[in-house]
């Protein structure tokens, strides 16, 4: 049956209520993963007083002069700025670099520490103090009450595959996380002349946590009925259904489906991690950011991936004698390097200098 609009929409992308008992959100989880591969979390717990004052030091560190961004730029630990058009998500359908700008912030590791000369582990790059007095302890805030919110939503996955609740806890206390605050121009997207705000892709980690302004934007690519469907791998794939950011229904390609903000509601969708640790079971949707409205846009993702060491090996309940495991084993932190050399090609910034140190964490030479 053809999409009808938002009810479609809003049913492919449920609204999960936090407070409802585990097990049963975990029921919605469930059907949320295995077809759209994105939800919503409402009640969830984090005031909103912090989430608008996150985005307000956000509006007050891209609206710093170039130069103090420049003086941050993103480091080998993917820690920093990234520049706008910096980054093309979709090389074979963008003319140019993203419409957006960015920051990286992860775990807080000590530059003389152990943990260090692992790749991606280093210490933030913080906006000076005497610019943005505020900044750090109220990003930091942020930073806690989503590892919170993060660790909660791992028991509700590990519930929606028959795992016991406290799964994946373990492999989460020292995490991999990238919380990245966007800042989007108002340049109007023009897909067909390969003009994105985010270039489609598909994020490469467990499990992402975004936070939105009221400026819609982002899209996802399902089929007519809502479920996550594959990457079109030419442009000539999406337009077939309708055009590029069309809203028309193809016959049994995808579509391009606005995911609107909900105020007071945090965006969950999943990564390629989560797709390879469940066998393709759990969807790691593709999606874009696109400028219809010529206004600025701002959002705030937090992507919570395992530690580093992390085995990632298909689990028993997602594979049987009809449906061996299409994915050998890896390790979280392998897993997010390969992803991102296999996107950056050719770049010679964070991933290779980030690969040159595990060459020496592994005892291969110098960093
Ligand atoms: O800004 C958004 O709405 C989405 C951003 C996104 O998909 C990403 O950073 O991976
Ligand atoms: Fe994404």
């Amino acid at each position: 049956m053809a999409a009808t609009g938002e009810h479609s929409a809003k049913k492919a992308v449920p609204v999960i209520d936090m407070g409802l008992p585990e097990e049963q959100a975990a029921a919605q989880v469930r059907a949320a993963c295995t077809s759209s591969g994105f939800f919503y979390v409402s009640n969830h717990g984090v005031p909103q007083s912090l989430v608008d004052e996150t985005f307000q030091q956000q509006r007050q560190l891209f609206g710093l002069p170039l130069e103090h961004k420049m003086a941050l730029l993103q480091n080998e630990n993917n820690r920093g700025y990234t520049p706008f058009r910096e980054e093309t998500l979709d090389p074979a359908h963008q003319s140019h670099g993203d419409t957006k700008e960015g920051f990286y912030f992860g775990r807080e590791v000590p530059a003389d520490s152990e943990e260090a000369k692992k790749p991606l582990h280093g210490p933030n790059q913080w906006p000076d103090p005497k610019l943005l007095p505020q900044y750090r302890q109220v990003t930091w805030q942020y930073y806690e009450a989503l590892y919170g919110l993060g660790l909660r939503l791992l028991r509700l996955l590990a519930l929606s595959l028959g795992l016991p609740a406290e799964f994946f806890a373990p492999m989460f206390d020292k995490p991999l996380v990238a919380l990245r605050p966007l800042h989007y121009s108002g340049e109007v997207s023009d897909p067909g002349a390969g003009v994105f705000g985010a270039g489609a892709h598909t994020d490469y980690g467990m499990l992402t946590i975004l936070a939105t302004d009221d400026v819609p934007g982002l899209q996802i690519w399902v089929t007519p009925d809502g479920t996550s469907c594959a990457v079109p791998s030419k442009a000539t794939d999406a337009d077939a259904s309708g055009g590029p950011g069309g809203a028309g229904a193809g016959a049994g390609a995808g579509l391009w489906w606005d995911v609107e903000p909900i105020p007071g509601s945090f965006i969950i969708n999943l990564g390629d991690m989560l797709e390879r640790w469940t066998n393709g079971r759990y969807r790691s949707t593709l999606h874009r950011v696109i400028n219809t409205t010529g206004r600025e846009r701002y959002s705030i993702a937090f992507f919570f991936e395992p530690n580093f060491d992390t085995e990632v090996r298909v689990l028993p309940m997602c594979c049987g004698p009809d449906d061996p495991p299409r994915y050998p084993p890896t390790t979280a932190g392998q897993h997010l390097l390969d992803k991102y050399a296999a996107t950056h090609a050719g770049y010679t910034g964070p991933v290779q200098r980030g690969q040159a140190k595990q060459a020496a964490a592994d005892g291969g030479g110098e960093a």
